[in-house]
């Protein structure tokens, strides 16, 4: 990673971090069973809600931002259908063209620079995501790219080569620059990708904030309790990308269901990923004397964090990790709900990266569940059969190829 990447300015105030707790509406009773259902079979989760049904879960906090950003794309449709309404009124004054739109026109130029710094990146450090985007919208493209690189740069901070000099205020430093950017005041080129991507799509602050605060907990804290808490982790530093990336890929036009929906079956998505991430690296993890795991359900499975930092595969282990394995495909499973409302050419990328994630969990199965010293990994040649398998899926939905291939 170029040092030019990883630069955080010297900003000047720190902000209120706190993100997730206030003022939203609550969640409604019937989002709230359709939890506790998504929970069935994970019995101590369901009993977290109904033990003390006062106090909320993650989940449930984590609902209020999306239906906060659900509601932020509704607005901002209605203030597109109202500009479309103002901008035919103005075409029909047949005004001359003015010089704003010129300069408009000559910033356009670096702009343009500017977002194929992002692509470069994408396609240094995410090769086959940086293949997915080619099928997008070249609008589109360019502004998952620069929401990609803001990304990976928030995650270098951490856990980049620089992260032992990473304190918290060089996160709060990165946060007011991220307010900066959001208001128009980039920093850098990446910045001013970015800062034109969150004026041309309805894009909340809220989820990048939030994955600041994510990167502020692997600062204080190495250990999970339960999976309430491993949750709001998750939805820190993945459930936000989904956030971020589904105002801009779109929701597709003739799509019949609800905003919040396709919301949710993304964020299902990130946490998917993240948690199947944590399978995949419990070894590296432990050697950084990390435990992203949680607690409770290892003492329930007769294991300690001195199991794993012995790194040895038992039958307790085996039975362990499978519980794990079931509940991320559950969450893989709610996020295929989601990706056929997508627009159309947002889809391909999306179930390239489900299909070659969810595999990942196949291989930790097939290296009998040694996720300890054995790397799981998709090989090359599943990774290239995964793309045509995407593209038939998101042109012609699972059931149809499904059909077609038997
Ligand atoms: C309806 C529906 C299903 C819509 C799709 C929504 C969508 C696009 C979801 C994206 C989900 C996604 C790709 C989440 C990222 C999960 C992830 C891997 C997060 C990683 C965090 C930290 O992990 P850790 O440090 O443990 O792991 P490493 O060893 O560092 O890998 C991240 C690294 C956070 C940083 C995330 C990125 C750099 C990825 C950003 C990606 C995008 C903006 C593009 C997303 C778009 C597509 C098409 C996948
Ligand atoms: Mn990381």
């Amino acid at each position: 990673m170029s040092s030019v990447l990883l630069r955080v300015c010297c900003g000047p105030t720190i902000e209120d971090t706190n993100t997730l707790l206030g003022g939203l509406a609550s969640r409604s009773t019937a989002s709230i069973e359709r939890t506790q259902r998504r929970f069935k079979g994970i019995s101590f989760a369901a009993s977290a809600v109904v033990a003390n049904p006062t106090s909320r879960t993650s989940e449930e906090k984590v609902y209020e931002v999306v239906l906060k950003q659900a509601a932020l794309v509704k607005e901002r449709s209605r203030d597109e259908d109202e500009k479309k309404k103002k901008k035919i009124a103005l075409d029909l004054d047949n005004k001359p063209i003015e010089d704003a739109v010129v300069d408009d026109l000559s910033n356009g130029g670096l702009l343009n620079v500017a977002y194929d710094r992002c692509g470069e990146v994408c396609a240094e450090y995410a090769k086959t995501f940086y293949l997915g985007t080619q099928l997008m919208t070249q609008e589109r493209r360019k502004a998952i790219w620069a929401i990609y690189v803001w990304c990976r740069r928030t995650d270098e901070l951490v856990d980049g080569p620089n992260a032992s000099y990473i304190t918290p205020s060089a996160l709060d430093r990165w946060e007011q620059r991220l307010t900066d950017v959001f208001q128009g005041r980039p920093f850098d080129m990446y910045d001013a990708a970015l800062s034109d991507t969150v004026t041309k799509y309805p894009v909340d602050i809220q989820p990048f904030k939030d994955m600041i605060e994510g990167m502020r907990m692997d600062l204080r804290k190495s250990r999970y309790n339960n999976f309430d808490e491993l949750y709001l982790y998750c939805y820190y530093v993945a459930g936000t990308v989904a956030l971020m990336s589904v105002p801009v890929m779109g929701i597709a036009p003739e799509s019949k269901v609800s905003t919040e929906s396709v919301y949710n079956a993304a964020l299902a998505l990130g946490i998917a990923n993240q948690l199947t991430n944590i399978l995949r690296d419990v070894g590296e993890d432990a050697r950084r004397g990390r435990v992203y795991l949680p607690q409770d359900e290892l003492a329930q499975a007769g294991l300690s964090d001195d199991d794993i930092f012995r790194m040895k595969v038992t039958d307790k282990w085996r039975n362990f990790m499978k519980g794990q394995i079931k509940r991320a495909r559950k969450f893989f499973d709610e996020a295929e709900e989601g990706v056929a409302a997508l627009s159309s050419a947002s889809r391909f990328p999306v179930w390239a990266s489900l299909l070659l994630y969810r595999q990942i969990l196949d291989a930790i199965e097939a290296n009998d569940y040694n996720n300890f010293t054995k790397r799981a990994y998709v090989g090359k040649a599943k990774k290239v059969f995964s793309l045509p398998v995407a593209y038939g899926i998101a042109h012609i939905g699972p059931h149809k190829l499904t059909k077609l291939l038997l």
